[in-house]
């Protein structure tokens, strides 16, 4: 048998049978998850304030968080409107694409005494530049009805999910408006193009994160994300990577990777993992749960390396 592979993937990315997640994890080991709110916890919708995370998801994420394990989100959303879809679990969140950190405010040292998450913003922002790109912009969607334009207090986005014809539309509209900026960049996303001060990427700020998450033992962390965006998180977790070969037979290996990147769908990535849609990630949440609760408390000091076992048992192509 051997483990699952998709066809049109970059040719190293593995199917994970999402309801088999404990076989890829180890006893030995603790982690810490990061996740990507849409096309990750969220279904997509046409526009982006319709978008919600379930109570399945939201209940599953508040059950893995009370078995102590570390949470945080990673996201393109605003801070505050990824507090809204996760209301009324709080978590550390880098908002975004990583440019607004809010970190667990009792593990931050430097929280505010109002017992607030310190919310730090990693770059400074130009507000006129920005008022300025989103006016450009404005004014460029004055001859066009299905754009949707997203404001958000660090960065715009032009969104054409409604009308993908306007894929190249919408790609020159915002070059257009990016020309006279050299601080600022263009991101894409899915069906939207995003105008972002230069200098935090989603794997910086997960760095971010899991320095502060850090206490005891070296945590292991797996992010699961869905996007172009994404794959600087995947990055920054598995710098182990030309460790990863194919098809190794079962507990012959274990792997010395940092973490464990997850991708959400069958696009080209550099995750080493991935699931066909939101609906597995819940079923991962769901089996990473069953892990935590099944498994003895970890003893301190049994986890000092990054290790991901191989699966005990190989699985077949779906
Ligand atoms: O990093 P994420 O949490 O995945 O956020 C990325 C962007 O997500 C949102 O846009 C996407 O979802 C919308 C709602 O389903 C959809 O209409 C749009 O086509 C998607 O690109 C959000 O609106 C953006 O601000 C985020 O950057």
């Amino acid at each position: 048998m051997t483990l699952a592979r998709s066809p049109i993937l970059n040719g190293s990315s593995i199917y994970l049978q999402p309801k088999n997640l404990a076989d890829y994890l180890s006893n030995q080991q603790a982690y810490c998850l990061f996740l990507d709110i849409d096309g990750t916890l969220a279904d997509f919708t046409l526009n982006p304030k319709d978008s919600v995370i379930s109570n399945t998801t939201l209940t599953l994420l508040q059950r893995i968080q009370n078995q102590g394990v570390n949470i945080a989100i990673v996201t393109g959303r605003s801070l505050a409107e990824a507090k809204q879809m996760l209301f009324p679990i709080q978590l550390p969140i880098a908002a975004t694409h990583g440019l607004e950190i809010a970190l667990d405010d009792a593990k931050n040292k430097d929280s505010d005494s109002g017992g607030n998450n310190k919310n730090n913003n990693i770059v400074q922002v130009d507000t006129s530049e920005l008022a300025a790109i989103r006016e450009a912009i404005t004014q460029s969607c004055l001859l066009y009805g299905d754009f949707t334009i997203e404001d958000k207090p660090y960065s715009v986005a032009l969104h054409y999910r409604k009308n993908p014809a306007l894929a190249d539309v919408a790609y020159t509209i915002m070059s257009k408006a990016l020309k006279n900026y050299s601080d600022w960049i263009l991101k894409e996303g899915k069906y939207v193009w995003e105008i972002v001060p230069k200098g935090t990427n989603k794997g910086t700020a997960i760095l971010t994160l899991l320095e502060n998450m850090q206490t005891g033992d070296k945590l292991c962390p797996i992010f699961i994300g869905d996007d172009i965006t994404d794959e600087a998180g995947f990055a920054a977790i598995q710098d182990g990577d030309s460790v990863i070969e194919n098809n190794r037979p079962a507990d012959e290996h274990q792997k010395l990777v940092k973490g464990m990147g997850i991708k959400v769908g069958s696009e080209p990535t550099c995750a080493h993992y991935y699931v066909h849609d939101i609906q597995e990630v819940t079923v991962l949440l769901d089996n990473f749960l069953t892990f935590y609760q099944e498994r003895a408390p970890l003893s301190s000091g049994l986890a000092d390396t990054f290790s991901l076992p191989l699966p005990k048992k190989m699985r077949p192509t779906i």
